[in-house]
């Protein structure tokens, strides 16, 4: 089976001389175009997994993959790469430069990766915007704008680079039943119309169910 995120019996500890055992032998494929959710009481583990998931935690046993690619003891340099090109991040809050406009936020992860021209991914942005339906909202400076389009704009962010995975740490957790709902029907449509594989953490057991599948941790462990 090919998938495009696989884990192979990981485990997260804390702590030095008494470590605290919170993630324990945790196997997840995700496959291109699947919606998976995370769900779990709090503290349970949900947001350690993720970080690992996201490459941003390297202190772990066990093996990540991405795209059958071993991720795990990469340098820093090279993980920030793969993470930048792959995977596209969604949090709770936003994290949008509130001076910058929302295009000059949209385009900030592709000049990272410099891989286009300025002009290319000024082009490209504006045309991710339109095509998320926030065409009207480019020149606009990001605290100007509400709690709704913020989440929105995050997702065009986060897709800039076309990564293969977006992660998601309770992306619709600060909105309102509209907002998130709206929120939902965007990444639904992405994992439809451009077979993009969703990992959602969420709290809210609706949402869950309408996803193709839903991870459930208790304890730091898979329960199903
Ligand atoms: N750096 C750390 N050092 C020690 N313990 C930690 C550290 N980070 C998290 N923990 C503990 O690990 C457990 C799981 O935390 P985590 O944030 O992954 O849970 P969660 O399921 O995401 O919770 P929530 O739904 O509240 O966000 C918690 O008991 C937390 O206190």
């Amino acid at each position: 089976m090919s998938y495009i995120l696989e884990t192979k019996n990981i485990n997260k500890f804390f702590g030095k001389e008494k470590p605290f055992h919170l993630l324990k032998d945790i196997y997840i494929g995700v496959q291109k175009g699947e919606f998976t959710s995370i769900m779990g009481k709090s503290g349970s583990g949900k947001s350690t997994l993720l970080y690992i998931l996201s490459t941003m935690d390297t202190d772990y046993t066990g093996e990540l993959y991405l795209q059958n690619e071993l991720v795990t003891g990469k340098s820093q340099k090279q993980l920030s790469y793969i993470r930048n090109k792959k995977i596209g991040f969604i949090f709770q809050f936003h994290y949008l430069l509130p001076e910058f406009s929302v295009l000059e936020n949209v385009m900030l992860p592709a000049k990272k990766l410099a891989m286009k021209s300025a002009e290319q991914i000024e082009e490209d942005a504006i045309d991710l915007l339109k095509k998320l339906h926030l065409g009207h909202l480019v020149s606009k400076k990001a605290s100007k704008i509400s709690g709704g389009e913020k989440q929105r704009v995050t997702v065009a962010r986060a897709l800039i680079n076309e990564p293969m995975l977006l992660i998601g740490d309770e992306p619709t957790g600060n909105l309102d039943s509209f907002n998130s709902e709206n929120l939902f029907q965007l990444l639904k449509n992405l994992k439809e119309e451009k077979g993009l594989s969703l990992l959602m953490v969420t709290h809210d057991e609706d949402l869950a169910k309408r996803t193709d599948r839903t991870i459930y941790l208790e304890d730091g462990r898979i329960i199903k």
